[in-house]
Parts: structure tokens; sequence; C-alpha cells
């Protein structure tokens, strides 16, 4: 039978957002390349990722110790799984170890006829080891029917051509043209290999047009599977928008990133992997606790100012007047009643049971506290005191987040209120038990050791963090703000004993 070969013309495209792309490869355990590789660069593309494994290889980024390669009828048995139940929008093909593995994946695409078969002739891992049978190009070539896209580095291209590896780039296109005219295909020629302060490419079509895409030469080791990523963005891209040109644009453009950012990763002694999801991690925090650190970390200066107070230093020397002891007690109550409203439309927004049962019973310890508050201190330290208007504006900013703000807003601006006076707890309670004799406060000091409140903080900073992690950049950047005015009413709540009491003595003004 007569097969027609593949149209490489951008006639017609069939473009899908999320494409179902199938990687056809072998496995590289330490990730790098193969479907490892594949599948991270499909997914960093938005393409749903399927892979069939064509063998195993024990490898690392300092070289390929063993190829173990299935039986063949099982690779079969695999590629007929997938295409019976799972439509496919493009096809990548990776390494084919020997004849027999090309002939099956052949006898596949000859029934299946995917929309996209993108075929990178693996033959040599970066490492240099050889990833094919030797003599196994004449079955690779006969893939080339079925191929729209064929993307040899320049070993590749002169194996697939049977001729010297080019030296220049000039010699690399005019292979590249061979290629194409001979099989009918699109080839996209890879100058990495050559030295220069360039990395070139260029699509070559059957007819001797060609483009180019140049881009500089990122200074790293870790190159290990840009050919596999690179082809596995493109077969991606090309389902997406229909257009090779533009796909191999913003491969490269990706790929760039993917190598700028590869330091990064740590993996490794040799040739280690690409950052193939640089993009996702610049804007989501990889690690847990990388937004809390950058919470704190903002609301340093607060935290310093927090200590310089005269409230917070007379409170820890036992100087306090009982007078401004007294205007804080009555706040901190007036406070707590609406700030037990706010915690329970965080409980109300929660994601998880887990989670809405935490707020709640932050809501519940905020009312019990209140009650102890009036029962206990405000007995002993009677104030009429209306509500001051640093307590207004720290709550009318918590019920305007609780209002309309997001779940991880409401979070990130409840979240100072436990963190700054864990803090604040944490050092007066040190101070405390180093003072001799008796402190006029140690009672309330003494409660700044509730192991309970110390364990709610911490649960509460680790919910802001999956908050963050499951938000969008803009909402991480409202959380931030939402933290930010809270912490800075955290200082103000401390300072306004002694800002109104005085003035209020002096003036008998608010
Ligand atoms: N240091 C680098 N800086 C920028 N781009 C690079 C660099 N090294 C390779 N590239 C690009 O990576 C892509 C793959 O090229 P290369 O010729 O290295 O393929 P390959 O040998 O098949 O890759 P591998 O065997 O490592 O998977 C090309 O787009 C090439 O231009
Ligand atoms: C499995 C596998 N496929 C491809 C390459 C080429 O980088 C590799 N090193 N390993």
């Amino acid at each position: 039978m007569l097969t027609p070969a593949p149209s490489t013309s951008d006639r017609a495209p069939q473009r899908v957002k999320h494409p179902r792309v199938l990687s056809i490869a072998g496995s590289d355990p330490s990730g790098g390349a193969g479907i490892q590789a594949d599948i991270k660069s499909i997914s960093a593309h938005g393409g749903y990722a399927m892979a069939v494994l064509t063998a195993l290889t024990a490898q690392n980024t300092q070289g390929v110790q063993g190829v173990h390669i299935p039986p063949v009828a099982f690779l079969s048995s695999q590629l007929d799984a997938v295409a019976a139940d799972i439509s496919l929008d493009a096809v990548k093909i990776g390494m084919l170890a020997d004849a027999q593995v090309m002939r099956a994946v052949g006898d596949w695409l000859a029934v299946t006829r995917p929309a996209v078969v993108v075929l990178d002739p693996v033959m040599v891992a970066t490492s240099g080891d050889l990833l094919v049978a030797e003599g196994a190009h004449e079955a690779l070539l006969e893939l080339l029917k079925f191929t729209h896209l064929v993307t040899p580095n320049l070993p590749e291209l002169a194996v697939l051509l049977n001729q010297a590896e080019a030296g220049s780039w000039a010699e690399a296109l005019e292979q590249g043209q061979q290629l194409a005219a001979a099989h009918e295909v699109l080839v996209l020629v890879k100058g990495g290999h050559l030295p220069g302060e360039e990395c070139p490419d260029a699509l070559v079509w059957p007819d001797g047009t060609h483009q180019e895409f140049r881009a500089p030469r990122i200074a790293t080791k870790n190159t290990h599977g840009t050919g596999c990523s690179l082809s596995s963005a493109v077969a991606t891209l090309r389902a997406q928008t229909g257009d090779w040109v533009e796909s191999v644009r913003l491969a490269k453009e990706w790929l760039s990133g993917a190598l700028v950012t590869a330091d990064d990763l740590g993996v490794g002694s040799g040739a280690g992997p690409i950052n193939h999801l640089h993009a996702l991690w610049a804007n989501a925090p990889a690690a847990a606790g990388t937004f809390s650190d950058e919470l704190w970390a903002d609301c340093a200066p607060q935290r310093q100012a927090i200590f310089e107070l005269d409230f917070i230093k007379e409170l820890a020397a036992g100087t306090l007047e009982s007078k401004h002891f007294a205007y804080y007690l009555a706040q901190d109550a007036l406070y707590l009643g609406t700030y037990s409203r706010v915690l329970a439309r965080a409980s109300s927004l929660a994601p998880t049971e887990e989670e809405q049962k935490f707020w709640a019973q932050g809501a519940q310890n905020c009312i019990e506290v209140e009650m102890s508050l009036h029962r206990d201190w405000l007995s002993q330290f009677p104030l009429e005191s209306p509500m001051g208007p640093v307590t207004k504006h720290y709550l009318d900013h918590l019920q305007a987040v609780a209002c309309s703000g997001s779940y991880g807003e409401v979070v990130a601006a409840v979240l100072p209120c436990y963190w700054l006076y864990a803090e604040v707890g944490r050092v007066l309670h040190s101070d405390y038990l180093s003072y001799s004799g008796k402190h006029p406060y140690g009672a309330w000091l003494e409660s700044y050791a509730d192991e309970d409140f110390s364990r709610a903080t911490e649960r509460a900073v680790a919910i802001a963090d999956t908050a963050a992690r499951h938000g969008s950049a803009p909402e991480r950047e409202r959380m931030r703000a939402a933290f930010a005015h809270s912490a800075q009413y955290e200082v103000d709540f401390f300072a306004a004993p002694h800002r109104r009491v005085d003035a209020d003595l002096g003036a008998r003004r608010d």
C-alpha cells in the first residue's frame, strides 16, 4: 500500500487548547530526558501528556549505564491501548532502540495517522552514550513517511544522510535541505552542537525554503534532554497554534528560560536537566513555607517597631501604668468580638473540613477570651472606654477583606493577629521568666506561654501557605497587602494606649 506523505503545510490547522499529546520514547529515571522530559515539557505547555515506553534506560546526568528493551509486542499493546480509547492531537517520538521497535511504531503510525507527528531521531545521549542499535537508521528513515516534523541534531542529521557531520551552520542548513527534499518532510535543523555565541535552529521545507530561529547560547552545563524537551514542546504547540513557525519560535523562547534557570535545580554532578517548569514556578512558590517566609521578612519593620514601643517595654519591665493596660484590655475585648466574626468568615470560606473547623474553633476561642477579659481583668482595671480609632480602623480593614476578599486574603488578613501576638508573647514570656520579684502583670505574661495558641499560630501560617500556593499571582499580591495592613495595625494597636489615654487626659476629646 502506498501511504501518502503527511502534509507539512499549515493549511486547515486543527487548534486544541489542551492537546492530548502522546510521547513514544524511552525512560530516563533521572528525569531530565526521555519520557520524563517529554511529560514535563508537554505539561508546561498546557498539553495533556501520555507516554508509551519503548525502552528503559539506567542513566543519570553522567551517562547511560544500561538499556532494557521490553518485548516489542508489549510496545504494540501499549500503543493500541492508548489509540483505542483516546483521540491523539499530537505524537512525539523519541528513543527507538532498534529496527524492530521502529517497525512496530511504523505499523502503528500507518494505521493511526495522528494529526501531528514530531520525530526526534534520538541516537546519542547528551553524555555521548549510544541509545540506538548501529545500522538501525535505515528503519528510522522509513518512519519519515508518517512524520510531519523531524528534529535531528547535527550528528543525527549526518547519520540519516550517510554523510560527515556538518562543521558550520551553512553546511547544517544544506544537509537539512537534502533530508527535507529526499523525504518530503519538514526538518528542524538544530545548531546546539556547533561552537559559537549563538544556538541557531532552522525549519527547512522540502522545497528548500527555510526559516531561522536565533537565540544566544546560554552558559550552562545543564543541557541534558534539550532535544527531547524541544520536540515535545513543538508537538504540543503545533496542536495548539496550527503553525509550525510560531510553534518553534515559542518553544525556543521557552527553552531559553528553561536553560537560564537550569542551574537552580542542582540535579546531579554531570549534565543536569533543564528547568521545564520555570514559568509555573516563577508564578507559584514551589516550596511550602516560602510565601509565609516572605510575609515574615516583609513585616520585619513592624516587628521591630512593636518591641520599641513604650507599651511593650513597660509591660516587660513591670512599669506599665494601669490606665494604659486597662485601655489596651478594653480595646482588645472590643476587637476580639469582631475578630471572632472574621474568623467565622474564614471558616465559611474554607476549602476543607479541617480548615473550616480550625477557624470555627478560633472564632469560639476569641469569644471565650473576650469573656474572660471582662471577667478576670477588666473587673480589676475598670475603664469606660469607647472603641478607639485604631481598633476601629483595624476592624474596618478586617471586615472589608471578610466581605469581599477571597479565602486566601481573609487568612492573610487575620494572620498577623496570631503571628505577631505569638511573637510578642514569646519574647515577653521569656523576659518574664528571668524577672526577679513579683511582676505586676505576671498572671497576664504567664498566659503568653499557651501551647495551644502557638500550635494554632503554626497551623494558621501553614494554611496561608497552602492558600498562596493555590492562588494566582495577583491573589498572592492581595494576600500580601492584606497581611501588611494588619501587621501595621498590630503595631498601632500596641501604640494606642499611650497615644489615646495621654491625649484623652490632655484634651478630653474622642
Ligand atoms: N547552551 C544552550 N543555550 C541555548 N540553547 C541551547 C543550548 N544548548 C542547546 N540549545 C538548544 O537546544 C535545542 C536542542 O539542541 P541540541 O542540538 O542540543 O539537541 P540534542 O542534541 O538533540 O539535545 P539532547 O541530546 O541534549 O536532548 C536547540 O534548540 C538548541 O538550539
Ligand atoms: C531515554 C532517553 N531518550 C532520549 C535521550 C536523549 O537526550 C536520553 N538521554 N534518554
